[in-house]
């Protein structure tokens, strides 16, 4: 990440506002070490910037990998984190294989934040150990995280920054060359439907444009695994389509994702793998289809969570003061 090309974001505005010169086709894939599941390698971004066409309603699809039996890419082991007499996360291990689509589901305050924040080096566990291709990513942070993009919850990006130049600045910072960093800023624009965005400050974006432009950002410089904490928030559902189709193409060229979301049939739909984290605690991880058995994840997630709280001693909402 130190060795970023001297370019500056200042640079990026005058270089990427007037018109981007375009290399032929990047990959926003992992470079591939297992065989790939399609002739094409990506175009990933560019297929699914067909905003009009996409299909709303994704499913899962066959990887490259069979991702419970390729190696393991991310092992979190006796994580655990407390923030004063809470403690939020108690205990987890987890193992994610490459080439997996991995989903972390819990209800509110469940931890799942807690632990992606640990996961990508962004804060510190009070016990265990996580790593990331074999690098421990507290005792190697620089290269752990190398291989890692981020979506972080609770957005905090350098918002008086165009798009455009926010995307060059994660590049470069990357160690991405300019030209590169030009060609898939255009790339990534396309396919999340920010091409008129770009040369806007993003303090100007709405919620779910930021998310995307955040997201673009975790992706730009091809890591191996995309750590995404709610993705799809704010996010539209033609958007979040195309999202997905992104990441299935990804994955499917043995990138791996690791996502939290409340949008179960969004995971049962998309995810070859679960994990339901109730209390800093996980309850049931495996193969979704293992993990739900006979009736969907929602409901086994409610009945993991503890079920639903009647709306008893609400009588004085319908009592309409005025
Ligand atoms: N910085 C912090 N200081 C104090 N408590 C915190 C902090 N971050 C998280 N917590 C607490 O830790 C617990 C787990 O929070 P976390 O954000 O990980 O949950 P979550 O599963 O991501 O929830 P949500 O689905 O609502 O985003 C909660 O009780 C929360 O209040």
């Amino acid at each position: 990440m130190t060795d970023a090309a001297p370019d500056t974001a200042a640079g990026a505005d005058r270089e990427l506002e007037p018109e981007v010169s375009v290399p032929p086709a990047v990959e926003i894939v992992p470079e591939p070490e297992a065989p790939v599941a399609e002739a094409d390698p990506i175009s990933a971004v560019a297929s699914a910037a067909e905003t009009e066409e996409a299909e709303v309603r994704v499913e899962r699809r066959p990887t490259a990998v069979d991702p419970t039996t390729s190696p393991v890419v991310l092992s979190i082991s006796a994580l655990s984190r407390r923030f004063g007499d809470t403690v939020a996360v108690d205990g987890i291990d987890l193992e994610v294989h490459e080439g997996s689509f991995y989903g972390i589901v819990g209800p509110n305050g469940a931890g799942k934040t807690t632990t992606l924040s640990m996961v990508t080096g962004l804060l510190r566990p009070d016990a265990g150990n996580i790593t990331v291709h074999g690098i421990d990513v507290w005792s190697d942070p620089d290269a752990a995280k190398r291989s890692i993009g981020v979506l972080p919850d609770r957005l905090r990006l350098f918002d008086r920054l165009t798009g455009a130049q926010l995307l060059y600045y994660a590049g470069v910072l990357r160690g991405l060359d300019s030209a590169t960093v030009r060609a898939r800023v255009k790339d990534l624009a396309r396919a999340f439907g920010l091409e008129d965005a770009l040369n806007r400050l993003v303090t100007d974006y709405s919620a779910g444009m930021t998310k995307k432009v955040a997201l673009a950002a975790a992706m730009i410089h091809s890591p191996r695994l995309l750590v995404l904490d709610e993705p799809f928030e704010s996010v539209d559902p033609v958007s979040a389509a195309n999202v997905i189709e992104i990441l299935q193409k990804y994955v499917a060229h043995g990138g791996t994702v690791v996502l939290s979301s409340h949008g179960m049939d969004l995971i049962q739909r998309v995810c070859d793998h679960v994990a339901i984290i109730v209390n800093g605690q996980v309850l049931a991880s495996g193969a979704v289809d293992d993990v739900r058995g006979a009736g969907t994840l929602e409901e086994r997630f409610v009945e993991l969570a503890g079920g639903r709280k009647a709306a008893e001693g609400m009588e004085w909402l319908h009592s309409f003061s005025d």
